[in-house]
């Protein structure tokens, strides 16, 4: 449970005593937003960050979540990526496929036999749920591109799942609207690969666009942009850690006219929910009364 619950603006910022309390609340938080969307449109799409928010995330693979939550309804994506083989080390995705994609599926194995022994008992359970994620699913990047062409290829892979309305569209701008968007935070106040003072913090038009100068390594990198995040359902930047904590409060904070152009701050979901989760020393410099 969170220590502390505030409410900036609209916004609401859920601190937490340790990563592993953040990291229950965060499963438990994901598990209910995913049931809504299932509910209302058959339907999760979800859309990945790389870093920490990915381990962060591990409980949902844990009980009760992995019974709970519907995988073979989740679409996902990938906020950013960068751009290197799938197998490569510093694959966002293949970050989550060891972290988390892959737990889900060996779980959901495990329950599948166990729901054949309870089926000769007579219990009836919802079969349904206890499927594994759907490979065809799973929208990763095309990584034998250059970052422009992929940035393209993801694009259009995502404009024909809103044609479908697979992926919503946004009522209020010429977007998609995922279900969820999870972003992690940089010390720099960075977040997806959308960098302080880069050009493509300016960029309205594209829904995917890439860098070749990421101050991150690796350099070559694919990015939502800012209108496709902020035209998200539910936005959630989680953040542990010290070292984030001046970027947390100058996100955060209404800190006057010298705020540096922060991309974290620039995460304003028109109509959508944004959710901070922080432990205690990423929010140690967040205002607590203002
Ligand atoms: O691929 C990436 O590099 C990211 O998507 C990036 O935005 C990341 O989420 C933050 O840098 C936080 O990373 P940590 O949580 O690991 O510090």
């Amino acid at each position: 449970m969170a220590l502390e619950v505030l409410n900036k603006d609209k916004n609401e910022v859920r601190v937490y005593e340790n990563s592993d309390e953040l990291s229950t609340d965060l499963a438990d938080y994901i598990e209910g937003l995913s049931d809504v969307s299932i509910k209302e449109r058959g339907v999760f799409t979800v859309a990945l960050s790389g870093g920490s928010v990915i381990r962060l995330m591990r409980k949902l693979c844990e009980v009760p979540y992995n019974k709970t939550v519907d995988w073979s309804k989740w679409y996902i994506f990938w906020v950013d990526e960068r751009v290197v083989a799938k197998s490569h080390v510093d694959s966002n995705y293949k970050f989550a496929k060891d972290h988390l994609l892959s737990k889900v599926v060996s779980c959901s194995h495990k329950l599948s036999v166990l729901l054949v022994v309870e089926c000769k008992n007579e219990i009836v359970l919802n079969v349904e749920q206890l499927l594994p994620i759907v490979p065809s699913h799973v929208h990763s990047i095309n990584d034998s591109l250059t970052a422009e062409e992929a940035a393209n290829d993801y694009e259009f892979v995502i404009r024909q799942l809103v044609k479908t309305r697979m992926v919503n569209a946004s009522d209020i701008s010429d977007c998609p609207k995922f279900d969820l968007i999870l972003l992690g935070l940089g010390p720099d106040g960075h977040v997806a690969s959308l960098f302080p003072n880069h050009p493509i913090l300016e960029e309205k038009n594209e829904w995917v666009t890439y860098i070749t100068n990421s101050p991150k390594p690796p350099p070559e990198r694919i990015t939502f942009t800012l209108p496709v995040i902020n035209s998200a359902e539910n936005v959630l930047v989680v953040a542990t850690g010290g070292e984030k904590a001046e970027a947390a409060h100058m996100a955060i904070d209404d800190i006057g006219p010298k705020c540096p152009v922060l991309p974290a701050r620039m995460v304003q979901p028109c109509a959508g929910k944004l959710v901070w989760f922080l432990d205690v020393e990423a929010a140690s410099k967040v205002v607590r009364f203002s």
